[in-house]
């Protein structure tokens, strides 16, 4: 699940969320303290008794306080410490798991988890981990020349040059813009060399059969990878928008930096766009490239490949309005982001491809045409949703959501520095049904590249599921960030606009 433990969001690091807890605590002492005092002053003409009240009632409610900052901390600790250790020893195991389930569990989880009955939770993921190769240099090296592939078409592709949103310290982050247009090229290239290379025998889906090797491969890269990130975090940010949180093990999880960039590449750009979507888009290829050698045309491996291609398309086109979410303005490039994006995002969200290679299910016409204009509709009204918000604030307004002037709200906001910004916030159109509304068509395009392999297996819904946890929690997180950033103008959006996701019921 997504976690935003110390929600550093706008102000940076848990640390001084930590410290406040601390720091409130002594200010309440004093203020508890001249309270008593004031009282003694004030109240000694009035009410006798009024001392003793005041004395109980402000014991009574220090204890109260203290209580409240106890547990506080224990939240804080929850949050920043096991939450992060949980997900750091559990993670790498869990697409070892999805790949184990797929492989050698006919796609069940049911059959998976008869590995855990007669013994621990240790040994069992020890055995499945004891089934994994280790990578072969086919795999090290395609993996290696796709990396340094991908860094130098950032750097050779033309783009214009984009800003992303003004950071909390003030900074304004400028990308190149070539997102589209690399996806173009590599999904091109992809087809050429497959079909250049099918005489003499070499194909992609070498690397269907060798998955365990990638994902070891990958998580040992990430893993050493992320570690590097906290160094240099440490050493020599890339801007001022980085810090440490004083605690290890929550700064190699959540980040130092917001943006760092080696070299002149940005990471999160490499991470999330050129790896983690790219290498997505390239694993949907691989598997159908593997069902086609397997059994030729399969018309449910068409439908769920294709609507994630389309999806992924629409990604690329709309990279520098990704640029501008969460991910990239909130979260720091850490392990929950890079080895999301280097191990997760492959592993995951290329599952449902994945299942299907070794589960062929014939859908027909009637069905395949249903499920591909449900999937693309989705993911039509998802664009239109993200585009709508983009347009209106590139517009400063002047424009027509859904045929009519859309309703605003411009709120104000002030960086760390002071500085006063201002933003709009649109309350009509998708943006007017509910706060996240563009999250049902997420979560139902999912759904519609999933369906194709029927209701035999939970397995081929692990990625609906997960984007349901996702999504419902990343509605929380973005709500407390729109409040802490607009205040007011949140709350006068969320008066309009009451429903964080299904108008009428959440
Ligand atoms: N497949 C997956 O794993 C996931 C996919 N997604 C998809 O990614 C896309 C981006 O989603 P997400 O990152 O969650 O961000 P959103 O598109 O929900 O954008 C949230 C930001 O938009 C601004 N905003 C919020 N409300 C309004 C409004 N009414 N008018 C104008 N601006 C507003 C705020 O930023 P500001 O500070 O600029 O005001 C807010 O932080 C979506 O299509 C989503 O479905 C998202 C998460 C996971
Ligand atoms: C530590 C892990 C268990 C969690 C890792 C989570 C990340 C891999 C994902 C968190 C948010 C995800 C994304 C957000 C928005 C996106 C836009 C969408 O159009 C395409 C997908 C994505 C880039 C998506 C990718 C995975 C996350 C970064």
């Amino acid at each position: 699940m997504e976690t935003c433990p110390s929600e550093p969001s706008d102000s940076g690091s848990p640390l001084k969320t930590m410290v406040d807890t601390a720091e409130a605590e002594q200010l309440l002492r004093q203020g508890l303290g001249k309270r008593m005092v004031r009282g003694d002053g004030i109240n000694r003409s009035t009410a006798v008794s009024g001392d003793s009240d005041m004395l109980s009632g402000g014991i009574h409610h220090y204890e109260q306080i203290t209580q409240s900052a106890q547990s506080q901390r224990l939240k804080r600790f929850l949050t920043t410490t096991v939450m992060p250790v949980f997900l750091l020893a559990f993670t790498p195991n869990l697409v070892v798991i999805i790949w184990y389930t797929v492989i050698h569990c006919e796609g069940s989880y049911l059959k998976m988890l008869s590995v855990f009955s007669h013994r621990s939770i240790l040994s069992g993921l020890s055995d499945m981990w004891s089934l994994m190769n280790y990578p072969s240099p086919v795999v090290i090296w395609t993996l290696v020349i796709y990396c340094v592939y991908a860094l130098a078409m950032m750097k050779l592709l033309p783009g214009e040059n984009v800003t992303g949103p003004v950071t909390p310290k003030g900074n304004v982050p400028v990308y190149k813009d070539n997102g589209f247009i690399y996806f173009v090229v590599t999904i091109c290239l992809f087809w050429v060399l497959t079909i250049c290379l099918h005489p003499f025998g070499i194909s992609p889906s070498i690397l269907y059969d060798k998955f365990d090797e990638v994902i070891y491969a990958l998580n040992a890269f990430s893993l050493i990878f992320c570690a590097f990130l906290y160094i240099k975090g440490l050493l020599t940010p890339s801007s001022t928008d980085s810090g440490s949180s004083g605690n290890i093990i929550f700064d190699y999880y959540w980040g130092m930096e917001l943006y760092p960039r080696v070299l002149g590449f940005d990471i999160k750009v490499f991470t999330n766009c050129r790896f983690g979507m790219m290498v997505w888009a390239l694993l949907v290829c691989i598997h159908s490239v593997k069902s086609f050698e397997l059994y030729g045309f399969v018309d449910s491996m068409f439908v769920s490949a294709f609507l994630q291609i389309m999806y992924i398309t629409k990604f690329f086109w709309w990279e520098s309005g990704y640029m501008r979410t969460i991910d990239i303005m909130l979260d720091r490039a850490g392990y929950y982001i890079c080895w999301g994006c280097l191990v997760y995002v492959p592993s995951l969200y290329a599952s449902v491809t994945f299942y299907l290679v070794s589960h062929p299910i014939h859908l027909g016409p009637v069905v395949t045409t249903i499920f591909l204009f449900l999937g693309a509709l989705n993911i039509y009204i998802n664009y239109a949703a993200d585009v709508q918000k983009q347009e209106v604030r590139g517009a400063n307004g002047n424009c027509l959501i859904w045929g009519r002037k859309p309703e605003i709200i411009r709120a104000k906001y002030q960086l760390e520095n002071g500085d006063e910004k201002e933003s709009i916030l649109l309350a009509s159109g998708w943006w007017g049904l509910s706060r996240h509304f563009h999250y049902i068509p997420e979560i139902m395009l999912a759904f519609f590249w999933s369906a194709p392999a029927l209701f035999d297996n939970i397995m081929p819904y692990s990625y609906v599921i997960w984007l349901f946890i996702l999504l419902t929690h990343r509605s929380y997180r973005d709500d407390t960030k729109c409040n802490k950033k607009y205040g007011l103008f949140w709350h006068q959006y969320c008066k309009k606009v009451p429903h964080k996701i299904v108008p009428y019921l959440f």
